[in-house]
């Protein structure tokens, strides 16, 4: 049985550049991970099957799922009829901007590359997994890292600067798709990527909380006044810099004093119900 970890991520900055003519946007966007984690097990079976066996009631548990389109990916790529039984205990909240699928997807990949002994580098597994989706390249590296292309183009960045992340998802589920779709590129504020990426390299806080920037995020508090109402909540009660994740709906908060998390924690609990305080974990993912 092979145990693997697959945190979530956080969108520091997420530019959008153009459109293509194959319905994705270009973009440009960084990206870290955060310590929290959905645990996947993997275990070999006789049947020749792929399973998928999961805490959550909404996660798929059929070809659905991204952990079983990363397993069947694998195994056509490779010409292999091991069956294989995936256990998922989930904590990324689901459809929320924080990849959990793609993250699901991206350790399902490294596991089984390592009970099937395919010897692959997380270079190639990389490779493999944007045929699954655009951010599972980024997550089988995990750590920081600039996102280019439709997202499966990788440039590895120092961790940030240790603080702690408040993330909290609003009980309503936006879809990906429809939120590029509904993008207008001409009147697009691009958030300012450059100063970004010196403040990672300078392992500068207070530049790294000014350069936090999300073109997507007007798009999707304009659908949803939820998630204008968490991002002015989380800054009220003493959040350093709040910003939309991904296509949302998260929001996150950046703190640096410990004292002030358990403040702006429970004060969102009040009206909000998956509030999660974790730390940045920041450095890529090692495998032996
Ligand atoms: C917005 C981001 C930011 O990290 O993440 P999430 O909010 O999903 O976490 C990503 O760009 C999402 O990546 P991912 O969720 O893997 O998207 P995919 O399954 O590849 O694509 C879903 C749909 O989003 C749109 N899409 C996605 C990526 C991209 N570069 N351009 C797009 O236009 C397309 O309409 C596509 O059909
Ligand atoms: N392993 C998985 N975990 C969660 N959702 C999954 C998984 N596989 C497929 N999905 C589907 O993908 C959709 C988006 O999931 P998720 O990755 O959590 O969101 P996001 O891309 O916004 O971070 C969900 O609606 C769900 O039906």
């Amino acid at each position: 049985m092979i145990y693997e970890k697959a945190p979530a991520k956080i969108n520091l900055t997420l530019d959008v550049l153009s459109k293509r003519p194959d319905g994705y946007h270009d973009v440009e966007m960084i990206m870290t991970t955060v310590d929290l984690a959905d645990r996947i097990w993997l275990r070999p079976t006789m049947d020749h099957a792929i399973t998928i066996q999961s805490s959550h009631r909404f996660v798929p548990n059929d070809r659905k799922n991204l952990a079983y389109q990363a397993a069947d990916l694998l195994r056509k790529r490779y010409r292999l009829d091991y069956g294989v039984e995936i256990t998922l205990d989930k904590n990324i909240p689901i459809a929320a901007g924080l990849a959990g699928g793609s993250s699901d997807a991206a350790a399902t990949l490294r596991g089984l590359n390592r009970l099937w002994e395919l010897g692959l580098s997380l270079d190639e597994l990389a490779v493999l997994g944007a045929e699954i989706g655009s951010d599972v390249s980024f997550c089988v590296y995990g750590g920081t890292a600039i996102a280019r292309g439709r997202g499966e183009d990788i440039t590895h960045l120092p961790a940030p600067p240790n603080c702690w992340v408040v993330l909290a998802k609003p009980t309503i589920g936006v879809s990906t798709g429809n939120i590029y779709g509904q993008l207008n590129l001409s009147s697009i504020t691009h958030p300012q990527t450059e100063r970004m990426m010196e403040a990672l390299q300078e392992s500068n806080y207070d530049k790294m909380c000014a350069s936090l920037g999300n073109v997507l995020e007007p798009v999707t508090m304009g659908l949803h006044k939820e998630v204008v109402i968490l991002k002015e909540q989380m800054e009220r009660f003493g959040a350093d810099a709040v910003l939309m994740s991904g296509s949302g709906p998260t929001v996150f908060g950046l703190v640096k004093h410990e004292s002030r998390v358990p403040k702006i924690v429970n004060a969102l609990k009040g009206f909000c119900q998956d509030v999660h305080a974790v730390r940045m974990l920041g450095e890529p993912i090692v495998v032996d």
